[in-house]
């Protein structure tokens, strides 16, 4: 991409802890005694999160690359986290479509291995990455339009839900839910709380229960999509979606959007820490250890 802005990089000493993380992912160098280092935007070569701008139109494309399914690891999150920041910062772009660069696959979700055998500070800091991938999405002043490419369980549902409208490729195999009981777990309250927010309580109170896997067509029927299109045709039809939301005068979208969306996003503001240290006790437990390890084996023994 070809951002010129200077970025002011605070003290690492200031930073959250997942950032080390991010400015080992990003490249960013912080001179000995460090204040703080300015650098240019143009250093920051992202490797799972492919952004492709088109200044003229005012929009850009973000692909996730994670292959093989793009599962949410901390260093996908830290990156989509910077891409966005930096989208936000660039007045050139008002929109963005969010897509995925692994065939077939939007994003399996959250990564397990992440929350699998590791110890309760890295689920911590993973923990507080998810939260913060979810916070900036969910009140994001851009439009993000989601171009659902392939199959989207859990953490790869709750991205989509955190944009402006959902455009799903219609092949039957690919699928989108919050699946979580399914893998032994619970999705968390603000997970809940956006999936009420565009379904409605009785659709999610069902689907969240059985941990419900919908199709292209039934995600269209319970809302959980806007759109479902020929797979050859998911990118340009978000990218005219996107067109017509950019139509709106963007500081009267923005204030709208702000007063539908920031209720739901205050009650986890309110809580981090608590809902950390919840997720913290509870990943941490045998019962759920063995759970997400059952369930990994069970992926791995599908190839075989
Ligand atoms: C109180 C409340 C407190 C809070 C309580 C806690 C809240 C937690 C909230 C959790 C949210 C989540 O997102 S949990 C994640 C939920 N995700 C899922 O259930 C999706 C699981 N994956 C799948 O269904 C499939 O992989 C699918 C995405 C459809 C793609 O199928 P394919 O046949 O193309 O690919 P597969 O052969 O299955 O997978 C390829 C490889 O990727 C691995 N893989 C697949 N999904 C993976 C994943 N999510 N994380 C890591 N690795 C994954 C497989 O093990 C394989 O590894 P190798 O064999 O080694 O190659």
């Amino acid at each position: 991409m070809a951002l010129t802005a200077v970025i002011r990089v605070p003290s690492r000493a200031l930073l959250r802890p997942w950032a080390r993380l991010r400015d080992a992912a990003l490249g960013w160098i912080e001179p000995a005694g460090g204040g703080g280092v300015e650098v240019s935007a143009q250093r920051f070569a992202s490797q799972k999160v492919l952004v492709e701008p088109d200044p003229a139109a005012g929009v850009a494309v973000m692909k996730f690359k994670n292959p093989p399914v793009n599962s949410l690891s901390l260093e996908l999150l830290t990156e989509l986290v910077i891409s966005l920041e930096k989208l936000e910062n660039d007045k050139t772009v008002r929109g963005v479509v969010l897509t995925s660069d692994c065939p077939g696959i939007f994003s399996a979700g959250l990564d397990l291995t992440e929350m699998c055998g590791r110890n309760p500070a890295h689920y911590a800091e993973y923990w507080k990455a998810v939260q913060e991938m979810w916070l900036r999405l969910y009140l994001s002043n851009l439009v993000l339009v989601a171009a659902i490419n392939g199959a989207s369980p859990a953490g790869g549902c709750l991205i989509a839900l955190t944009c402006d409208y959902r455009v799903m490729a219609d092949n039957p195999k690919y699928c989108i839910g919050l699946n979580e009981t399914l893998l032994g777990i619970v999705a968390p309250f603000w997970f809940k709380d956006n999936l009420v927010n565009t379904i409605g309580h009785r659709a999610s109170e069902r689907a969240l229960q059985l941990g419900l896997l919908f199709p292209p067509t039934e995600a269209l029927q319970v809302g959980m999509v806007d759109k479902v299109v020929p797979k050859d045709q998911v990118q340009s039809t978000a990218l005219s979606v996107l067109a017509q939301w950019m139509a709106i005068p963007d500081h009267a979208r923005q204030l709208t959007k702000n007063m539908m969306r920031k209720p739901t996003a205050d009650r986890l503001l309110k809580q981090r820490d608590a809902d950390i240290q919840n997720f913290v006790s509870f990943i941490s437990r045998d019962s759920i250890q063995k759970s997400l390890q059952m369930y990994l084996e069970k992926l791995k023994q599908k190839k075989g």
